[in-house]
Parts: C-alpha cells; structure tokens; sequence
C-alpha cells in the first residue's frame, strides 16, 4: 500500500464565534486573517502500466480548484462550509477532492504560525 501526498498554501480572512469563557471571543469575532497549509493525501496500489497511484498532475489540477475557493476568500461566505473552522475547511477540501480523487485517504489543514492542524480521514455521513 502507498500514500502519496501533495501541499498547497492559501490565505483567507474569517471570523469565529467563540465559547464566552475563551480570553480571545471579541477578537475572534472580528474579521482577521490566517496563512494555511493543507495536506491531501491518497491510498493505493500504483497502477502497473503507469506506476502511479494518480497522476500528480490530475491531483495538482483537483487541489487547484479547491484552492481558488478558498485563497484569499471571506471564509464566511464560501458555500457549504459553515463556521470557518479547521475541521470544516477540511471537510469542505475532502468533498471538493473526493469525486477527482480516488482513493481519498486523508485532508489536513494546518496552521504553522502556531502549530495546529486538524486531519479529517472522511466517513462522515
Ligand atoms: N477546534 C477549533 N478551535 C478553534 C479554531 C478552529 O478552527 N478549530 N479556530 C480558532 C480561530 O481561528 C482563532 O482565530 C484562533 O485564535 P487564537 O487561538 O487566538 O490564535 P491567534 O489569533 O493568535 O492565531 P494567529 O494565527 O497567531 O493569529 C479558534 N479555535
Ligand atoms: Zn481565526
């Protein structure tokens, strides 16, 4: 079994309803930014004749289109995602992803300036 995985980065502006008991509820409702990374990754066997699991090209392609909706966005506004979070933005990347994508394993979205990410391996109903 292989994973072959590939990056891209988008900035985005959102703002975040917090629990009352977080120190940053006020800031988080305002409009701010982060710089993300996310990871996809699929699973599989290569395909003999080809070697490949999925063309990087294809995957490159597919991973571009979710990208356009998501850099340099107001997260609050893009279709389908509902609040702006780490988890929703990787269910929205998964369901963009999953129809091009055979052998979808796995979505991180991560944000490097202070260390968090959030996997989602699909399943979800
Ligand atoms: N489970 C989750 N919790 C939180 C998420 C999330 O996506 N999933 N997101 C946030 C916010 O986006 C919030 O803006 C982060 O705020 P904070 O922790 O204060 O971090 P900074 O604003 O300091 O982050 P910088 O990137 O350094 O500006 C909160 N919770
Ligand atoms: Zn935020």
């Amino acid at each position: 079994m292989f994973e072959l995985s590939k990056q891209f980065r988008f900035e985005a502006a959102h703002t975040l309803n917090r629990a009352p008991e977080t120190e940053e509820v006020e800031s988080s409702r305002r409009i701010h930014g982060h710089s993300y990374r996310a990871e996809v990754t699929v699973r599989g066997e290569p395909d003999p004749e080809t070697g490949m699991i999925i063309d990087l090209t294809l995957f490159e392609r597919a991973m571009q289109e979710a990208r356009d909706g998501l850099d340099h966005r107001f997260l609050d506004e893009v279709p389908d995602l509902g609040p702006a979070t780490m988890e929703n933005l990787a269910l929205w990347i998964w369901r963009k992803l999953e129809p091009r994508c055979p052998g979808l394993a796995a979505v991180t979205v991560h944000r490097d300036s202070n260390g968090e990410k959030c996997t989602y391996y699909g399943g979800r109903a």
